[in-house]
């Protein structure tokens, strides 16, 4: 037989003590996505915190379907920019690349300098807004985010985000975000994408580059897009199939820089890579 007034007692311990410890000792557990990906990358992050974050204002423009690739006008604020330039300053180091399981730094290749970023509140904001975007896919994880400095000669050649080397997980999309680009020279080009259609009443013109581009892949003039680079603004595109293999359509360079500095953001979102 319930003893009810017992338990009626025992229900504030129930609901205001056991079930906060309950959720912080098994709650992540419950979720197998983030015992896989927390064996992969101790950096990963999904945070659902309510966080007293702005609004977003951005514009977006879809360039691609397939792969998909939005891009961002006034993804970050200028204060948000200065902000995440001001926590960097201190902390860049040279960029490395990774061939397999070696990481070493090839200035040949790219010749940046890299700052991972603490995630102060302003930063879990952006992180927040890049999930949003995403429409708060459960399975998807942002990589701690880092910004990137590139000087005079700065570059980075072509490349993909995915690596394609683990079945279980991968960087499904990418946001490329412009911080600061008091540059010139210094866009994103991607090869293998098509310019779209640039019409006179169209805004293409203000984020691409529009004339004749070089070494485009493919036939046709219309060959290779360059983004400019325009603080504040980004580039949104995924790496993966829905089935889990990579985009090869999505390998892009940063252009070597000519004069002045470009700041970028890179967030990167993880998730299952290959279905089983
Ligand atoms: O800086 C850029 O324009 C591109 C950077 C990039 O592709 C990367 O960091 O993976
Ligand atoms: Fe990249």
């Amino acid at each position: 037989m319930v003893n009810w007034g017992y338990a009626i007692a025992l229900l504030p311990i129930y609901v205001f003590i056991w079930l906060p410890i309950s959720h912080i000792l098994f709650g992540a557990a419950k979720n197998p996505a983030d015992a896989r990906y927390r064996t992969l990358n101790s950096s990963l992050i999904a945070s659902n915190d309510p966080l007293p974050c702005i609004s977003h204002s951005y514009y977006t423009f879809i360039l691609s379907q397939e792969p998909l690739i939005i891009y961002i006008e006034n993804f970050l604020s200028s204060q948000e920019s200065d902000h995440l330039l001001q926590i960097s300053e201190d902390k860049f180091a040279p960029s490395t690349v990774s061939t397999g399981p070696e990481t070493s730094i090839k200035r040949d290749i790219r010749l940046s300098e890299v700052a991972l970023i603490d995630r102060d509140e302003i930063v879990r904001c952006i992180e927040h807004r890049a999930r949003a975007f995403q429409g708060w896919r459960p399975e998807l994880h942002i990589e701690r985010l880092r910004t990137q400095r590139y000087g005079v000669g700065g570059h980075y050649g072509d490349h993909y985000d995915w690596s394609g080397a683990s079945r279980e997980a991968d960087r499904v999309s990418t946001f490329m975000v412009y911080v600061k680009a008091d540059c010139d020279g210094g866009g994103t080009k991607f090869p293998r994408i098509k310019m779209p259609f640039v019409g006179n009443n169209t805004r293409w013109c203000e984020f691409l580059e529009c004339g004749k581009q070089e070494g485009g892949i493919g036939t046709g003039e219309d060959w290779g897009v360059t983004f400019k680079p325009i603080g504040g603004n980004a580039i949104f595109w995924e790496n993966l199939r829905s089935d889990g293999s990579g985009y090869e359509e999505t390998i892009h360079a940063a252009l070597p820089v000519v004069s002045g500095t470009k700041v970028g953001l890179n967030i990167w979102s993880w998730g299952p890579a290959r279905r089983k």
